[in-house]
């Protein structure tokens, strides 16, 4: 495909350049934005359709606001690339979300745009607010524009910020952009109040009134005045944003930028008379020119690279089944032998393989919008009625649900599974979203048991095992596929709390807990050591630890995890309440975050494939392994 004419993006290096352009000029330069990002997006993956939809409002923002003075805070961040394009870092966005290159999401060390880093939702009104009310408490003249999509809009932090921003007095807007999608259809009563605001008269009286206020020739103000008026008592009384202390402005058309521009100028005068805080209300569409999006913005919420003339297509040879699809295939599997069971997901029905749940368990399944936290109280009190509800949760979003986790389940002893995805790291999103921590915060709750399956058909297995407990259990596994191992039919489960020996060698030993079994297994084939598949880092099998410790001189344990509190921190204190004198190597994740990048290389680095396994054993452990008395490495 030819390279998309960028005359005038070429022109903007920054949001100041913008700013020279005439009113004119802006959507020619909308047009180039749309098809350069498009074209990027294509070679490198990373998040499309709701970069599709921001443009105009990008575009509009940095054109209205002083930025990076008045600081823009963007709700996930996921919608940055316009941003990104615009303020200085066009160039690097072929880096995007690879080893040494460009976060998908905003970055404070990146640009002193990015005025807030983000990934989890719902944090941009809090963080805006923040902003605001530091400028007027410092004595500076600046606005902070909170950014918000509303998928993310659903989330309680969000409402926590709304009600005390409603009462407060610092310069702020939220924008809530409105594209009636969150990753999947959006869910709640949330979602049907937009739509309402979104519907018939109401939207068409706002688009035409956005219409007079460009004809008219008073001063902006009166306008936004008028404006304001007319909208409200034309048709909503109050709005419920206006119940929370907003002035409530909008639906207006979000790709429309003769309508976003003056009613942005206009909210900024609001601003600046210190009217309050403002709420505008975007309409957009994900996906927004690029039609194959458009008609699929799930498909492209993500995508890997394509050829944007053809779109997504099939790989010639099926890949293998990831550690998500045999989640997937488990809970239908095992809904369809127990009707007690429940599937809970907070808004991530495709990351968490609950697809083809909903098709064939509607009724046992519950999308519960982006809300971590009710997400776990509420498998609470499904518990407590005798239900097995299934929590299907990525590592990262769980730490959201931290107190609900230890006062409503684990307090109470109820028998929820925690399907942890995402654990370990996950690549391109990077840091944010990386599982680093959940062992370390997990086996710390009393009356909570983790497993960590080693592949595919261990993770089958132990989400049998954990369903038949009659008390919380998570079980984690990494995204992607594993080594491939085959599925067992049935739902029979493998011991809670046990592993088992792997391999058996002299004076070392290596305990691993998760995927890194293999890995392990590879550095031990060349160390002449044991190995164990430990499958539980609470509890752990401390007979087989005995055993080893035994046996053994020295043990090593590795973990896709944080090293701190982390199972090798398990390990340890084990021996030491046995009792039993032992060094301990314990690999794992570093008390450091990892960046984004190719997920193999990342744990390369870590040290954490078979070659960085038996680097370390040999750096600590090698007088053992190479001593006259000792192993001799096998070649
Ligand atoms: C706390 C948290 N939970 C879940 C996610 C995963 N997530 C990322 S974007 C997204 C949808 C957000 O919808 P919306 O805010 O409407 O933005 P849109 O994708 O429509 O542009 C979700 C669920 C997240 N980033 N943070
Ligand atoms: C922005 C966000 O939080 C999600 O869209 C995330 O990027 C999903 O990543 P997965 O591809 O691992 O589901
Ligand atoms: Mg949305």
């Amino acid at each position: 495909m030819n390279a998309p004419i960028t005359a005038l993006l070429d022109t903007i290096s920054s949001p100041a350049q913008l700013r020279q352009l005439t009113r004119l000029q802006l959507k020619p330069l909308a047009d180039e934005l749309r098809q350069f990002l498009l074209n990027s997006v294509a070679r490198t993956g990373g998040h499309l359709s709701s970069n599709l939809g921001t443009v105009e409002l990008t575009i509009a923002l940095h054109y209205v606001f002083n930025t990076p003075e008045d600081r823009l805070v963007w709700d996930v961040g996921h919608q940055t690339y316009p941003h990104k394009i615009l303020t200085g870092r066009r160039d690097r966005m072929d880096t995007l979300r690879q080893l040494g290159g460009i976060s998908g999401f905003p970055r404070r060390d990146e640009s002193e745009y990015d005025t807030f880093g983000t990934a989890h939702s719902s944090t941009s009104i809090s963080a805006a607010l923040g902003m605001a009310l530091a400028a007027k408490a410092k004595g500076e003249d600046r606005r902070a524009v909170a950014i918000i999509g509303d998928g993310a809009m659903t989330a309680g932090m969000a409402f926590e910020a709304l009600n005390n921003a409603g009462v407060a007095d610092g310069k702020l807007l939220v924008v809530l952009n409105d594209n009636d999608m969150s990753i999947s259809p959006p869910v709640g009563a949330l979602n049907r109040y937009l739509a309402q605001l979104m519907s018939g008269q109401f939207y068409a009286a706002a688009k035409h009134v956005g219409k007079q206020v460009l004809k008219g020739a008073p001063p902006l103000f009166e306008l936004a005045k008028r404006f304001e008026q007319q909208a409200k008592g034309m048709v909503v009384p109050a709005t419920l944003f206006e119940k929370f202390g907003f002035n409530y402005i909008g639906p207006i058309d979000g790709h429309d930028l003769d309508s976003l521009i003056p009613t942005l100028e206009n909210i900024r005068q609001l601003m600046d008379a210190h009217e309050g805080p403002q709420f505008l209300h975007v309409v957009t569409k994900k996906g927004q020119g690029y039609k194959l999006a458009e008609a699929d913005p799930v498909a492209y919420h993500g995508p890997g690279k394509f050829d944007p003339a053809v779109g997504l297509t099939k790989p010639a040879t099926p890949p293998k089944a990831t550690f998500t699809q045999v989640f997937g295939q488990w809970l239908c599997d095992m809904a369809a032998a127990d009707s007690r069971l429940v599937g809970i997901t907070p808004a991530m029905r495709e990351g968490s393989g609950m697809v083809e749940f909903q098709r064939r368990f509607p009724d046992r399944y519950f999308d519960v919008g982006i809300a971590e936290q009710h997400a776990v109280t509420f498998a609470a009190g499904l518990a407590c009625e005798g239900l097995k509800p299934v929590v299907a949760i990525y590592s990262t979003f769980l730490q959201r649900a931290y107190d609900q986790l230890i006062h409503d389940v684990a307090l109470q002893n109820l028998p929820v599974v925690f399907a942890l995805d995402r654990a370990g790291l996950v690549g391109a999103d990077g840091a944010t979203h990386a599982g680093a921590y959940d062992i370390a915060y997990l086996r710390c709750i009393p009356q909570v048991s983790v497993a960590c399956p080693a592949d595919e058909a261990e993770c089958r297995q132990l989400l049998s095992t954990a369903f038949a407990q009659d008390h919380p259990v998570a079980v984690r596994y990494p995204r992607g596929a594993g080594v491939g191992a085959a599925q067992p039919e049935g739902l029979d489960g493998l011991p809670f709390g046990k592993g088992e020996l792997r391999r058996k060698g002299r004076r070392v030993a290596i305990l691993a807990f998760g995927t890194l079994l293999y890995p392990a297994l590879g550095a031990a084939e060349r160390l002449g050591a044991t190995v164990a598949n430990m499958r539980w880092a609470k509890p752990l099998d401390t007979d087989l630890l005995r055993e080893i410790a035994r046996t053994h001189e020295a043990i090593v344990t590795v973990e896709e995890g944080c090293v701190m509190g982390g199972a090798g921190s398990a390990v340890m204190e084990a021996l030491q309440a046995e009792g039993l004198a032992l060094p301990v190597l314990a690999l794992g994740l570093p008390d450091s975050f990892i960046e984004h990048g190719d997920p193999a290389k990342l744990l390369s680095l870590q040290g954490l494939d078979a070659a960085g396994i038996e680097r370390s054993v040999r750096e600590r452990f090698g007088a053992l392994l190479d001593g006259a008395s000792g192993l001799k490495v096998v070649a």
